[in-house]
């Protein structure tokens, strides 16, 4: 690929864009809002003049409703050889592009499975799509070039070609992104109005299963509106697991000792159930999940800490497979969770303690 457009500067935009530019590909940026075009452009990732000749490909990353105009646009004005659009449902904007009269030969619609809570080109890295998976829907009438282009695409932003069904793609979505997105939601809103004494106690857990809370509210009801039926689906089943888990709450609190037992296993039986889907999760890179230990360093809260904890295992050649960072309240410190391979461990406590840091004992 030579040259591509993206239309929509956003998180997922200029995050490809970022991506195509840093492997050589001259890449024109659009959006309705420039202000975020000269942002994306002062990150280097393109230039915001328009293409002389219809680039190699296009890539439509704006929200769900907006994709399908976006599309036919950029055809009826000839812009691209190829149009992927990047949008997290696939069956909508394909039937809204239908309705349009837009051209189904070149256009392909896929979805990385990358993102962020955050969105606009500030939030944007050239390594989001690193290792993920990215949905490709062709079907029959998909152009064999624009496949083609939708796959280097794909390699140049090291990520892991998937294809499938459009409808089948946003039925999986359903389960494994969008029900997850309104669960948090749910979970994040009992904070609410919550007392400050009871929310100044919150830990790792409630961060772990609050993060993808902080969404763009108006991108979310873009995207559900797009899936609706799906997701209602899987909350309907979430929902019966809820009654059953409240009644078992409920016996358990009861005076009644054969009540107790069942109400017991009631709940157990679902954390068991979630420790079995809890391992379907795959891993880095689509393998099957790897377990990691955790070595937990208290930092203090400066500039480049994390930097230099980085460097001093990079020194010991321990290779970092995931991190997470918990705030200490009230304290100007906190603790960082190292997560390495089970051999690791040992190696990187070592050497991290004769570099003077202190290491939390894990129980
Ligand atoms: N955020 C995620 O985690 C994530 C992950 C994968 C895919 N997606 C999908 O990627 C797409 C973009 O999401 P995002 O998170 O980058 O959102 P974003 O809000 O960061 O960016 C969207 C951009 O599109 C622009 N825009 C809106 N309508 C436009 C139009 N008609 N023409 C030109 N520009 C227009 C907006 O000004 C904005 O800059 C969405 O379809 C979303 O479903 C999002
Ligand atoms: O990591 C996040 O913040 C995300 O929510 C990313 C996520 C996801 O559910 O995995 C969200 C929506 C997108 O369509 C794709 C990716």
């Amino acid at each position: 690929m030579r040259t591509s457009l993206v239309v929509g500067t956003g998180l997922i935009g200029t995050s490809a864009a970022l991506a195509l530019s840093a492997r050589g590909v001259r890449v024109h940026l659009s959006d309705r809002d420039h202000e975020r075009v000269r942002t994306a452009c002062s990150l280097g990732a393109g230039t915001d003049e328009e293409p002389g000749e219809p680039v190699d490909l296009a890539i439509v990353a704006v929200p769900p409703a907006r994709i399908a105009g976006a599309v036919a646009g950029l055809q009826r004005r000839g812009l691209a050889r190829g149009v992927i659009d990047v949008g997290s449902v696939k069956g909508t904007p394909r039937r809204e592009l239908t309705e349009l009269g837009g051209d189904l030969t070149t256009y392909l619609g896929s979805h990385p499975m990358a993102g962020r809570e955050r969105n606009g080109p500030l939030a944007a890295t050239a390594d989001l799509f690193e290792g993920r998976p990215w949905v490709l829907t062709p079907t029959q009438q998909t152009d064999t070039e624009v496949l083609n282009q939708a796959l280097e695409l794909i390699a140049l932003c090291g990520a892991v070609p998937v294809l499938m069904d459009a409808d089948a793609h946003d039925r999986a979505v359903a389960l494994v992104s969008h029900t997850p997105q309104l669960l948090s939601s749910l979970v994040a809103a009992r904070l609410e109005a919550a007392a400050d004494t009871a929310v100044r106690l919150c830990g790792q857990g409630i961060r772990d299963v609050t993060r993808i809370a902080g969404s763009d509210p108006g991108m979310w009801v873009d995207i559900l509106s797009a899936n609706p039926g799906p997701v209602a689906d899987i909350l309907a089943e979430v929902s019966a697991d809820l009654d059953g888990t409240v009644r078992a709450l409920r016996a358990l609190e009861s005076g009644d000792e054969a009540k107790q037992t069942a109400g017991a296993e009631g709940v157990a039986d679902l954390l068991r159930r979630g420790n079995a889907g809890r391992v379907r999760v795959p891993g880095k890179h689509g393998q099957a999940p790897t377990a990691y230990e955790d070595v937990v360093v208290l930092i203090s809260d400066r500039p480049g800490e994390l930097a230099r904890i980085f460097a001093d295992a990079g020194a010991a050649g321990v290779n970092i497979e995931d991190v997470r960072i918990e705030h200490a309240t009230g304290q100007q410190a906190g603790y960082v969770q190292l997560m390495v391979e089970p051999r690791a461990v040992r190696p990187l406590q070592t050497a991290l303690r004769e570099r003077g840091w202190s290491i939390r004992q894990q129980p």
